[in-house]
């Protein structure tokens, strides 16, 4: 390692390296600065798909079907199906323009199609960060989205018509998530939302999908979950930031005691409403909250479900810094994108340095808490509750 720093050393102090056109005499080094401009790699086109589903305008007939074509074109190459019928409007026109693509070579085509989904995230205004390959298996469904790139990978949950409330499957995918983000070479891991919530807590239809071993077999299995879920964000090894883009509700507020930084917009809020629905306090908020805000505070949310606001959570030391809503995404990614340049082994280290210490208590307080949730999910309380919610008659 000295000895390929100290060449690097005399490499840059002699001016081999300072220059975008001496790079080239360097292959090595030419692989990791070529971006998508000069040509697009098949991380940068799997990362496009994944963009177009966090667009926020719909991008019009016309680009979606030079979408669909480029995409075609590039995965199976020339149009090579029958011509559908004249009838068939819908999938007449999508053969058309693969079809108008003629002989154009995959590599090209995927290049375009990474060059125009990029427009058009620059253009929609989205509230997602551009971002290009990511060298991981995509979640079993839309519903997250997990993309890498300035040393950032970012785990978007994607239910925005739901308010980003957490159905199994999401749970699943987040741990899965996670886990590919604890080893990928990213330096920071990013949770946040797509839409005006952050997260609207955990999905009460949850509830509803009761197996044959009935309401105890999903209690227990329930129980399971929370526990490996809340897991992962204590032993999670990078820094772990939450960029909390709107409201957030239940165990999306509870975690956040778990993570390293939370950025918010002012238009956040911080709802743990637990008695209302006839539940407890999980993701280890019984002891990460009287820790950060003090019991009576942490009392005042976790028993009596007072919301707070994005600047009193900062003041009690939940949030790390409040952003106005107008600037909130690009503040944000600015700094992080700073941060990501720094040392990532070093911060790795140093966050195991502030945290180990409680990594056995954290666990500990982890499985009591899912615990005792489990006998709560099956009280009469939060079963009304949850009935009261799905009946439409009762909202936070
Ligand atoms: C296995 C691990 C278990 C871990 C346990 C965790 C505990 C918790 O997380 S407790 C917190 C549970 N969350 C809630 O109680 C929130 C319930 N939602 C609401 O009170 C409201 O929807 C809202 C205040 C979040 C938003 O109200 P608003 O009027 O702005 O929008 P809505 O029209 O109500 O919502 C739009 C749409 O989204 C659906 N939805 C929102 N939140 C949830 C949710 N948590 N579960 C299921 N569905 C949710 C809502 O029903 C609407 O759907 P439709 O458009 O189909 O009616």
């Amino acid at each position: 390692m000295a000895g390929v720093a100290g060449r690097l050393a005399r490499l840059w102090c002699s001016g081999a390296l300072s220059s975008p056109l001496q790079v080239t005499r360097f292959p090595a080094l030419q692989l990791h600065l070529c971006g998508p401009a000069m040509r697009a790699s098949q991380k940068d086109f799997e990362n496009a798909t994944n963009q177009v589903k966090l667009l926020k305008k719909d991008p019009g007939n016309e680009v979606k079907l030079k979408l669909y074509a480029l995409y075609k074109q590039a995965t199976e190459g020339p149009c090579n199906v029958p011509k559908p019928g004249v009838l068939d409007f819908i999938n007449k026109a999508k053969w058309d323009a693969w079809n108008a693509l003629g002989s154009l070579p995959k590599e090209t085509a995927r290049h375009n199609y990474v060059d125009l989904v990029s427009s058009l995230s620059a253009s929609s205004e989205s509230s997602i960060q551009v971002t290009p390959a990511a060298d991981r298996k995509q979640p079993g469904s839309d519903a997250l989205v997990v993309t890498s790139q300035d040393g950032i990978t970012t785990i978007t949950l994607n239910r925005p018509d739901k308010k980003n409330a957490l159905t199994t499957q999401m749970y699943h995918d987040i741990m899965l998530a996670l886990e590919a983000a604890s080893k990928d070479d990213s330096a920071i891991t990013v949770l946040t939302g797509n839409g005006d919530y952050y997260c609207s807590g955990n999905d009460l239809t949850n509830f509803t999908d009761i197996p044959p071993g009935g309401v105890e077999e999903k209690a227990r299995s329930g129980a399971v979950l929370l526990r490996d879920f809340v897991d992962r964000f204590i032993d999670f090894p990078k820094p772990l930031v939450a960029v909390v883009n709107g409201p957030a509700v239940g165990i999306s507020v509870t975690i956040l005691g778990l993570f390293d930084i939370v950025y918010a917009t002012d238009r956040a809020t911080f709802h743990t409403p637990f008695s209302h629905l006839g539940q407890s306090p999980e993701g280890c908020s019984s002891y990460t909250f009287p820790k950060i805000m003090g019991p009576s505070k942490a009392t005042e949310m976790l028993v009596f479900g007072k919301k707070l606001t994005a600047r009193e959570a900062c003041t009690q030391g939940l949030v790390t810094e409040v952003f106005p809503d107008s600037t909130f995404q690009k503040e944000v990614w600015v700094r992080l994108k700073a941060y990501s340049k720094l040392p990532p082994n070093a911060m790795r280290i140093s966050k195991q340095v502030i945290r180990n210490t409680e990594k056995e208590k954290l666990h500990a307080i982890n499985a009591e808490e899912s615990n005792i949730l489990r006998e709560r999910w099956l009280s009469d309380e939060c079963m009304n509750a949850v009935v009261s919610f799905l009946s439409k008659k009762a909202k936070l």
